[in-house]
C-alpha cells in the first residue's frame, strides 16, 4: 500500500498557517484540517467542549490539552484513508505526544514571523465564520468591503484578534511552542521558515513539499475540505 502524507503546520496566531495551508491543500490535494475551525464549530453548535473552549479563548488563552485532544483525535480517525495537513494542532508538548501516539508525521512546518508583523496582520484580519474563509483588509481584501466573496454574508472580527486578547495569546504561544519545536527537531522532521511575507515563504514550502509528496499515490489524494 502506498504511504499517505501527514504534516502539521505550526506558528503563532497570525503567522499565516491558514493562508499557507489553503495553498498547500490546493496545490498538493491534501485535506486541510484546521483546529481553529473545529474549535469554532464546537463553539457555534454549543457542544460541551465548545462551551468550555469559549471561556479560554475569550481570555486569549489556549484551550486545555484534554479538551483539544478530545476534539481533534476523533476527527483524525475519520481521515485514515487521506493525506492531510493539520493546522494549529499540536500547540503544546502534551498535544504533540498525543498526536505522536496516534500517527507518524512526515513533516512539521514551523512559521517564524516577527511579533510586530503578527500584531499588524491580526488587526486587519476578518473572517467568514460559516466557511472559515480568512481575509485581510490589506493583504487579501474581500471584493466588497465587509462581505464574504462567495456568499455575500457579513465578515466578523474574532474576539481573540482584538488587541487586549492578542498580546496575551502571543506571549503564551512562545512559552508552549518551544518544547513542541524541539520535539519535532529531535525527530528530524522540522522545517522552519522565517520571513515577514507569506508570498516569500510560500515558494520555499512549495519546493520542500514537491520533494516529499510525489511518491503519494494519486487516489490517496483529495480536495481541500473548504
Ligand atoms: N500583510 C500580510 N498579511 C498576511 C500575509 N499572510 C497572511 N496574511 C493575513 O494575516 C492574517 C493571519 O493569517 P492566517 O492565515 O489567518 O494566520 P494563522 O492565524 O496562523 O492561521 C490573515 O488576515 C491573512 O489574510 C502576508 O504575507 N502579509
Ligand atoms: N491546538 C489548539 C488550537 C486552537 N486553540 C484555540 O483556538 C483559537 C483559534 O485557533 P486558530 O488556529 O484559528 O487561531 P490562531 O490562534 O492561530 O489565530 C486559538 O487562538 C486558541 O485559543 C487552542 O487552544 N489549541
Amino acid at each position: 500500500m502506498s504511504k499517505l502524507f501527514r504534516a502539521v503546520i505550526m506558528g503563532p496566531p497570525g503567522s499565516g498557517k491558514g493562508t499557507i495551508s489553503e495553498r498547500i491543500a490546493h496545490n498538493f490535494g491534501l485535506k486541510h484540517l484546521s483546529s481553529g475551525d473545529f474549535v469554532r464549530e464546537n463553539i457555534s453548535s454549543k457542544t460541551d467542549a465548545g462551551v468550555l473552549a469559549k471561556t479560554y479563548i475569550n481570555k486569549g488563552l489556549l484551550v486545555p490539552d484534554h479538551v483539544m485532544t478530545r476534539l481533534l483525535l476523533p476527527r483524525l480517525e475519520e481521515m485514515t484513508k487521506y493525506s492531510w495537513l493539520l493546522d494549529g494542532f499540536p500547540r503544546t508538548l502534551a498535544q504533540a505526544e498525543a498526536l505522536n501516539s496516534s500517527c507518524d508525521l512526515d513533516v512539521a512546518i514551523n512559521l517564524n514571523i516577527p511579533l510586530e508583523t503578527l500584531k499588524e496582520r491580526l488587526r486587519h484580519r476578518w473572517i467568514h465564520p460559516p466557511s472559515g474563509r480568512v481575509y485581510n483588509m490589506c493583504f487579501n481584501p474581500p471584493r466588497i468591503q465587509g462581505l464574504d466573496d462567495i456568499t455575500g454574508e457579513a465578515l466578523i472580527q474574532q474576539e481573540d484578534d482584538r488587541p487586549e486578547a492578542l498580546v496575551a495569546r502571543l506571549r503564551h504561544y512562545k512559552d508552549v511552542a518551544k518544547p513542541v519545536i524541539d520535539f519535532y527537531k529531535a525527530k528530524g522532521i522540522l522545517y522552519t521558515f522565517s520571513d515577514t511575507e507569506t508570498d516569500r515563504i510560500w515558494p520555499n514550502i512549495n519546493t520542500l513539499l514537491s520533494t516529499k509528496i510525489p511518491a503519494i499515490q494519486s487516489d490517496a489524494r483529495c480536495a481541500s475540505t473548504r
